[in-house]
């Protein structure tokens, strides 16, 4: 497969290009960035060195690009994604592109346009929502992907089994999710500095983050009736990893059986889910590095709830890893090609 990657110069484009270099399939044709073309990738990210030699390109080769690659992985921030799918599809119609952030991700538009606070402009793209456990047969026909969120990925694989099979009343529903610090991206802001980060944790966007929308989407969707839930986003001083751990209060005589059958019939044989059972605690470090999702859950006979915590690593099942499984899906190879290594640990 000849792919290219628009955006490679972030840390989400960095990650397609540090798995696809042990992908026995991917051919890396065309990489671009707005700030540095021309440069060589291994300037930018040393770690990459022996791996790639290849100068970065623009967007201004958009067409060319298009026409010689099979897919296009785009990881630009939101908003500039749109008129890279509208232009690469026109360019050639037979194109598959997957999308890291979140311009492809809502079928509802008027919800993204009011979250995102920009026009959507590629409204007759009929992209599918790429969370591929849930979405695999989609996917697998799908022109164009919108890869989840990072911390949307970890809170619905969390919470999907509880919702399908009807366990937990739907307006009980919170999510309270930490990620490390490479969630925001690599460009410089103030928020992610040494000095603010370091031996702190803080809370951000509490009853208003942009990802709170696309959980509910999912999760309605799911249920068969529209919900809203509490998301509570915190940043913690590591580099990557999520760790979400979501409440919901049990239906009337719902056993904690029934929680676990919930969670063996749904991924039961999904080899990126890793269930580690009632009882179970998932960590960041047992994930970090690739693209397995670790779930646990909990009862809490004294309020009855059900805690279901999951953790990932942000920018493999959170993002280029999961974008990669899309790929392998789309193009009919094994799900796990390039993806099958195990965690970094300690
Ligand atoms: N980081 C994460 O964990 C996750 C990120 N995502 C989403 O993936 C996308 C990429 O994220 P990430 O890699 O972290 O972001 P980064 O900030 O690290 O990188 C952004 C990339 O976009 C390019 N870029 C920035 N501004 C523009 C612009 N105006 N026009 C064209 N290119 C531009 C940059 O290239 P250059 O400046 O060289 O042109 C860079 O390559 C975002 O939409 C993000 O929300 C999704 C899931 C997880
Ligand atoms: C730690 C951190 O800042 N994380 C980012 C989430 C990154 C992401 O997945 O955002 P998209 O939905 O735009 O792709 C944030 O909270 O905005």
């Amino acid at each position: 497969m000849k792919i290219s990657i628009v955006g490679a110069t972030g840390y989400t484009g960095a990650e397609l290009l540090r798995i696809l270099a042990s992908h026995p399939a991917a051919e890396v044709l065309y990489i671009t960035s707005e700030s540095q073309p021309g440069t060589d990738i291994n300037e930018v990210y040393p770690h990459l060195t022996r791996f790639y030699n290849k100068t970065l390109a623009s967007l201004a080769d958009l067409d060319k690009i298009a026409i010689e690659s099979d897919v296009i992985f785009i990881g630009l921030p939101h908003g500039h994604a749109m008129e890279v799918g509208r232009k690469a599809t026109a360019a050639n119609p037979n194109i598959r592109i997957i999308d890291l952030g979140a311009d492809y991700r809502f079928k509802n538009h008027d919800v993204y346009e009011q979250w995102y606070k920009v026009p959507h402009t590629h409204k007759e793209a009929q992209a599918v929502y790429g969370l591929t456990e849930l979405n695999r047969s989609q996917v697998r026909e799908a022109a164009i992907v919108g890869n989840p969120g990072c911390y949307t990925t970890a809170s619905i694989l969390a919470l999907a089994p509880l919702v399908q099979h009807k366990l937990i009343d739907l307006t009980s529903i919170i999510v309270d999710a930490k990620s490390g610090v490479s969630g925001a991206g690599r460009s410089l802001s103030l928020g992610s500095h040494f000095t603010e980060v370091f031996e702190s944790v803080k809370a951000y966007n509490v009853a208003g983050h942009r990802h709170t929308p696309e959980i509910e989407a999912v999760l309605g969707e799911l249920a068969g009736e529209e919900l809203v839930i509490s998301f509570t986003p915190h940043l913690i001083p590591m580099p990557r990893g999520i760790l979400s751990t979501c409440y919901a209060r049990l239906k009337e005589g719902v056993s904690p059986e029934k929680v676990d059958e919930a969670y063996d019939s749904m991924y039961g044989s999904e080899y990126f889910i890793r269930l580690l059972g009632r009882g179970g605690y998932p960590a960041t470090k047992n994930t970090r590095g690739t693209n397995f999702c670790d779930l646990g859950w909990h009862i809490d006979k004294r309020t009855g709830r059900v805690i279901a915590i999951a953790a990932i690593d942000n920018l493999v099942k959170g993002a280029a890893g999961q974008a990669i499984q899309n790929m392998n899906v789309m193009f009919k190879m094994e799900e796990r090609t390039g993806l099958d290594n195990a965690p970094l640990y300690p």
